[in-house]
């Protein structure tokens, strides 16, 4: 099935599920702390190996203690779909095994 663009009301309600993330100019973002810089980076390498596993890629940031996320669905357009909350959860659980706030 083709993956469709969410409403406002779809995504506020994916939104609640998912605290710290926010959209901003039509990308679902977050960003973390972490405990030391490498332990940041050990952060951004399973991200970006669930990225590859999903086939779905945020734009990823590491700063000295951070890592920061934010996407949405190039094939729609540049809008926030399914496939953008599918890795944000993923990513929550790799940011939880990694102790990040
Ligand atoms: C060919 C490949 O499946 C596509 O280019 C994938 C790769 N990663 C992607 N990532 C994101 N964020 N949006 C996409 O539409 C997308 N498409």
């Amino acid at each position: 099935m083709a993956v469709e663009p969410l409403t406002e009301r779809e995504i506020e309600d994916r939104l609640s599920g998912l605290p710290g993330w926010r959209v901003a100019e039509d990308r679902l973002t977050r960003s973390y702390r972490l405990a030391s810089h490498a332990v940041a980076a050990a952060l951004v390498a399973d991200v970006a190996r669930v990225q590859d596993e999903l086939d779905h890629h945020s734009d990823l940031t590491l700063g000295y203690r951070t890592v920061a996320l934010s996407v949405n669905t190039h094939s729609v357009g540049g809008r926030i779909t399914e496939l953008d909350f599918a890795l944000a959860r993923r990513v929550e659980e790799l940011a939880a095994g990694h102790a990040a706030s």
